[in-house]
């Protein structure tokens, strides 16, 4: 049973993914409602209110995933998530249409200052020459942090006859050119533009971006808007300016402190505001709680994310490809784990076939997470697995291979310790499932599960027998038993399956057995 805090507003229609599933239990409470649970919590799902610290992730040692139903994860400590493999995912592209929308609102609110004619006449007047505005049309609009909403208001402001002018350092060209924009340094767009819109997330780069030095160099009477992130126009610097009249107006929906109580910003006539509400349709509620919602269950389950900040990002395509295989690594990372339980220098995996011809590092990661599981305590996974080898001196390698030994596709892992070397190959055939194909040169083909049992013995008649016999006896019930031989009457393998895993007194009588050199518990849970 997995228990989810769902601390913030999140539409509950888009919960329901969770709701139906018979192993979630989901808690809808704030984090300090939910106090006296916290330990107990494996996922917590957020909007901007909730702040993900450290200091919380220290109270929840049980967390696994952090959802955030929108974009900003300013809100969230992404680093201390990473180092303790808490994966944090978002809902990138639910909202993008509601916030764009929502913008160009405030853009058309702002240049015809409607928000103010409409408390003037609420207030009994009729002062029409008082909100004369301007036309969007023939104006540049500057947009800074051309993603997605960016670029979705590019589309809108265009069809409004708008000149578009954009500055964002990581734009490509072909994105620039397939939006017909104009890209321009941040010097040379403020001095162009008639209206200028930040879309960036709030980082240390763009903490302040747009301040007291660059204001100077905008247009005299140009309009800002914000309705990215509170910070990113410096509100001091943005309330001189108005006040000097070198700005004309603004509209911002996003605050430092949010809410702002009594800012000298919102005193202003020329200034209008919306209380983050970029975001709140019910569509893009929808679709952020359901993103998230799934996302969760994705990897409560056992399967990647596609949209996590602190693991690389998964297209869909590269998504339907990895799941099939993401078990069957882990798994193959648990069992050498199992196998050769010293401290090792060398991991390597090889990827051979065509079905895995894509960025296998998603896999290598899982393959090490299973690998850490036995032997760390410490919960690693895809987020940390590199960095928790890192720090143990492990070097990793990962390499293509052609040959898939008749395999539709291959995978296989050598892991070197000062003493040996220990070599495991899997395939995952399609509508079958995972199999453990070669174990230390031994042909072999078991289905990875559960609680296993790993001898080496000698190839002679009656050890098979003895085996059988001994857990017999103690009424150990074996569910498959598979062996493996390089030539007859040389060294052998077997690999028993049990309901139930083995407990060290009947483990004890298998290995006084004649004929076995070892034998070595191997669970996948
Ligand atoms: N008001 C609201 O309710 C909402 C606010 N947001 C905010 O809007 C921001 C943008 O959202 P999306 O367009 O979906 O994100 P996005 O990730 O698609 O776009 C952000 C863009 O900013 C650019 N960028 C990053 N650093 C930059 C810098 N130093 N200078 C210029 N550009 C830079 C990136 O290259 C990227 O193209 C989010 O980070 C979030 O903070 C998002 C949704 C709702
Ligand atoms: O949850 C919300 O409504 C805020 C949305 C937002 O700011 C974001 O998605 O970044």
């Amino acid at each position: 049973m997995y228990r989810i805090l769902v601390a913030d507003a999140i539409k509950p229609e888009g919960l329901s993914p969770l709701l139906e599933a018979t192993h979630i239990e989901l808690i809808q409470k704030t984090v300090d409602e939910a106090e006296k649970q916290l330990d107990q919590i494996d996922a917590i799902l957020v909007r901007s209110a909730t702040k993900v610290t450290e200091e919380l992730m220290e109270r929840m040692p049980q967390l696994k995933i952090i959802a955030r139903a929108g974009v900003g994860v300013d809100n969230i400590d992404i680093p201390a998530a990473t180092k303790r493999g808490i994966v944090v995912v978002n809902a990138p592209d639910g909202n993008t249409i509601s916030t764009c929308e929502h913008t160009f609102a405030m853009m058309s609110s702002l240049v015809r200052h409607i928000p103010q004619a409409f408390t003037s006449l609420k207030a009994g007047e009729w002062r029409r020459s008082s909100f004369t505005g301007i036309e969007l049309r023939g104006k540049t609009l500057g947009i800074v942090g051309f993603g997605r909403i960016g670029g979705e208001l590019a589309k809108r402001a265009k069809a409004f006859g708008m000149e578009v002018v954009v500055f964002d350092p990581f734009l490509t060209t072909d994105r620039a050119k397939k939006m017909a924009v104009t890209v321009l340094p941040l010097a040379e767009l403020l001095p162009k533009a008639d209206i200028i819109t930040v879309h960036t997330p709030l980082t240390n780069e763009t903490r302040g971006l747009i301040n007291k030095e660059n204001l100077k160099t905008c247009k005299k009477g140009v309009y800002f808007l914000n309705c990215a992130r509170g910070g990113i126009i410096d509100e001091d610097d943005l309330y001189e300016a108005i006040i000097e009249g070198q700005v004309a107006g603004a509209a911002l929906d996003v605050f430092v402190e949010e809410p702002p109580h009594g800012h000298k910003l919102l005193e202003l006539d020329q200034v209008i505001a919306t209380p983050h509400l970029g975001a709140s349709t019910k569509e893009a509620q929808l679709n952020v709680a359901v993103q998230v919602a799934q996302e969760v269950l994705t990897y409560l389950n056992g399967n990647p994310v596609s949209n996590s900040i602190n693991l690389p990002a998964i297209s869909k395509e590269v998504f339907d490809k990895v799941q099939p295989f993401y078990q069957l690594v882990q798994h193959i990372g648990m069992i050498a784990s199992q196998l050769i339980k010293e401290g090792i220098q060398e991991i390597s995996v090889t990827y051979a076939g065509e079905s895995l011809d894509f960025d296998t590092s998603i896999l290598t990661k899982s393959l090490l997470s299973g690998f850490f599981k036995t032997r760390i305590d410490l919960p690693v996974n895809e987020v940390n697995a590199l960095l928790v080898a890192k720090e143990r001196g492990i070097t990793i390698g990962e390499k293509i291979a052609a040959d898939t030994l008749g395999y539709a596709n291959l995978i296989s892992l050598k892991v070197k310790s000062e003493k040996r070397e220990l070599t495991i190959s899997g395939t995952y055939i399609e509508n079958y499932g995972s199999r453990i194909v070669s174990l230390n040169g031994f042909k072999i083909d078991f289905e990875p599960e559960g609680n296993m049992l790993y001898i080496q013995h000698t190839d002679k008649p009656g050890v098979i027998g003895n085996v059988g016999k001994v857990l017999g006896d103690q009424g150990v019930n074996i569910a498959t038993m598979q062996v493996g031989r390089k030539q007859a009457g040389g060294d052998a393998i077997m690999v028993l399956t049990f309901d139930k895993s083995l407990d060290p007194e009947t483990k004890k009588m298998v290995e006084k057995i004649a004929g076995i050199t070892l034998v070595e518990n191997m669970s996948l849970f």
